[in-house]
């Protein structure tokens, strides 16, 4: 157990001295800890607004800001985009690089290796954990016709030179189960349909097939019609699109170390940053696409990218964005512009979850394609250190404090479920002296910016987050996940909980459990099962108490690691016809995409109606 797992045990937050063994638990306040006294519970309405008053957690000494985070960033406009970080200006413009049907890679630039890869003598240098070996265990399941046989390491059978120059760059020492799987999967022109645990490295497994084949195969010929006259006009040969703009510009960075000194420029379009910066960008050359699917379709409209020349189509975290209502603005950009169809490009679909819904839309986007699942994992893997603690709403200010004072370093991540929680809750924090900011869709784009990088560079250690944190977003060093809220939805406490124990390294999940969580218990108690995590007694008992207790994984969540419910299923393996289990509510329009406002679900994507792409998503 981590240091921090085992002060996060000896808090004895629900202390079984004081009656919690057997009746319903409570949070147990410090001074009670311990004192076999029975525990006073407060009846009335929870109020959260108790701030330092409550006596035993106060720490206040200064005032909070303007609920603008810490250090009181100030709000406005960006007044640029943040996907020109400095190193672009080395990138050469699609085919500089190609010369005479052959790959020239470009010089070394050191300035530019030190930004893009860090420096080893750096703590913050990636590298992976001590439990990465772990993944070599993971159950693999590969179904389809004639599938490749996975690659064993980087260089065996070899990627392309210059793209192991750039992996080894990166720290990375031998590929996860799902890059294993995928590299020859896709460079044997199949398409796939992939799932895998959080943290376990997808989006290297869907870069670095597509980047050896570029690297190998050079730019696609420009149509005729643009090379007849001047078009300022994008030409990818690989688009990715993700849900959101962070994880976008997450696979950007990622997408530039990788295509270091190579033909291959990447670029990123996302909303909530202006449209004319980025279209510059893609004026200086546009060979891998990063995209939000809304500002994507306002490029598109204005005619300043064509995906004729796709090559490659990647969907990340496509099950969230079908759940974000996103489906028609994708069969937009896939069927009705000029992307070359089914079985003339290839289609890459990744996911941590991907329920049956998802696999649905596979059959229009894929052609043959392998499923592939790795893993029973789940991104509860033994990496991840579960706890789950009763904590009723009017004492969660004071558990938190008590987690938070547990902790000696490491960045901390708490997901809130409304935006003016993550607000007064970062408020809170700053009045007890941490080092608090916060992320969520009422910030702009600039100030979320800013506190993401202020998380990372660890001037804030502690980041308060809506659902806009919860996937994909790959943050070195968190070491603690908070649920001060848990979500409805099980399978966002999977996504949650996987920001922290990635990459093989270890990390602990507290989750605040009241009586308002009830419809979430099946999942969570599956879940920890699967995952050899104790289960508290108090969820066992509301689960015997109320039988329906809550969707189960697979009932309408989705999730793969629960093959009672094919979610980790190729359901055409179970006779997939198309008439099964679309529990999922979601956006199925299709011919009205343009005005998708998410029919009455949650609509939390910055990019419902792509045509306003300044709104916020979630
Ligand atoms: N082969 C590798 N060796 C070492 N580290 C790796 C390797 N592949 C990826 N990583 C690192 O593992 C971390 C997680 O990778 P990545 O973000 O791709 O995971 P993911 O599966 O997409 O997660 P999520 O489901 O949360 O989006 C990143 O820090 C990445 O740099």
């Amino acid at each position: 157990m981590s240091d921090l797992s085992q002060n996060v045990a000896k808090l004895n937050i629900n202390d079984k001295e004081n009656g919690n063994d057997g009746g319903k638990p409570s949070y147990v306040p410090p001074h009670l800890r311990g004192s076999g006294k029975p525990v006073f519970r407060r009846t009335g309405p929870p109020r959260e607004d108790r701030g330092s008053g409550g006596g035993f957690f106060s720490r206040s000494s200064k005032q909070a800001g303007d609920n603008d985070g810490f250090f009181g960033f100030s709000k406005g406009n960006n007044g640029g985009s943040t996907y020109n970080r400095g190193g672009s200006s080395s990138f050469k413009s699609s085919g500089n690089r190609w010369v005479n049907g052959k790959h020239v890679p470009g010089p070394k630039n050191a300035r530019l290796e030190a930004e893009l890869f860090g420096v080893h003598e750096d703590p913050d240098y990636h590298s992976s954990g001590i439990k990465f070996d772990n993944y070599d265990d993971i159950p693999v399941e590969a179904s389809g016709k004639d599938v490749p046989e996975p690659l064993l390491e980087f260089d065996s059978p070899p990627l392309d030179a210059l793209l192991l120059e750039n992996i080894k760059l990166a720290g990375f020492n031998k590929p996860t189960p799902v890059q294993k799987y995928s590299v020859p999967i896709v460079t044997n022109n199949r398409d796939l349909m992939a799932c895998a645990q959080t943290g376990s490295g997808k989006t290297g497994g869907f870069l670095f097939p597509v980047f050896t084949e570029l690297f190998e195969s050079g730019p696609s010929p420009m149509p005729e019609k643009a090379q007849s006259f001047y078009s300022k006009k994008g030409y990818p040969s690989a688009l990715v699109l993700a849900p959101t703009r962070e994880l976008a510009t997450q696979i950007f960075e990622e997408a530039r170390k990788f295509t270091y000194r190579s033909w291959v420029r990447p670029c990123v379009v996302y909303g909530g940053a202006p449209i004319g910066n980025q279209m510059r960008e893609v004026d200086r050359g546009c060979d891998l696409l990063v995209a939000t699917p809304g500002r994507l379709n306002d490029l598109l409209e204005r005619g300043k990218i064509s995906l004729a020349n796709i090559k490659y189509l990647v969907l990340d975290e496509a099950d969230r964005m079908l759940d974000m209502g996103f489906e028609p603005q994708i069969r937009h950009i896939v069927e009705e512009c000029d992307m070359p169809s089914v079985g003339n490009r290839q289609t890459l679909m990744f996911s941590a979850t991907f329920p049956v819904d998802i696999q649905h839309l596979a059959r229009d986007f894929l052609d043959n394609y392998i499923f592939l699942s790795v893993g029973r994992v789940g991104s509860t893997s033994e990496n991840i250190t579960q706890r789950i603690l009763y904590v009723d709403d009017m004492d969660k200010k004071s558990a938190l404090l008590d987690l938070l004072s547990a902790e000696h370093e490491g960045l901390t991540l708490i997901f809130v479920e409304t935006k003016r929680m993550a607000d007064q809750l970062t408020d809170f924090l700053i009045m007890q002296n941490f080092r608090a900011t916060a992320i969520h869709g009422d910030r702009t784009q600039a100030e979320r910016e800013r506190a993401l990088s202020a998380f990372k560079s660890n001037v804030a250690n502690i980041l308060v987050a809506t659902a806009v944190a919860a996937r994909g977003l790959d943050i070195p060093n968190v070491t603690h996940v908070i649920n001060y809220d848990l979500p409805s939805d099980i399978d966002d406490y999977v996504h949650r909980i996987g920001r922290t124990g990635r990459a093989g390294n270890t990390g602990v999940a507290t989750s605040f459990f009241n009586s308002n969580n009830q419809n979430i218990v099946k999942g969570l108690i599956e879940i920890l099962n699967e995952a050899n995590q104790e289960v508290p007694a108090f969820l066992n008992d509301m689960s015997r108490q109320n039988p329906r207790g809550g969707k189960t994984r697979g009932g309408g969540g989705g999730g793969f690691f629960n093959n009672r419910n094919n979610n980790s299923r190729d359901y055409r393996k179970h006779g997939g016809n198309g008439s099964f289990g679309n529990t999922r509510p979601r956006n199925t329009g299709t011919s009205n995409w343009g005005s998708s406002s998410g029919g009455g679900f949650r609509n939390d994507n910055e990019n419902s109606g792509f045509g306003s792409s300044n709104a916020s998503w979630w």
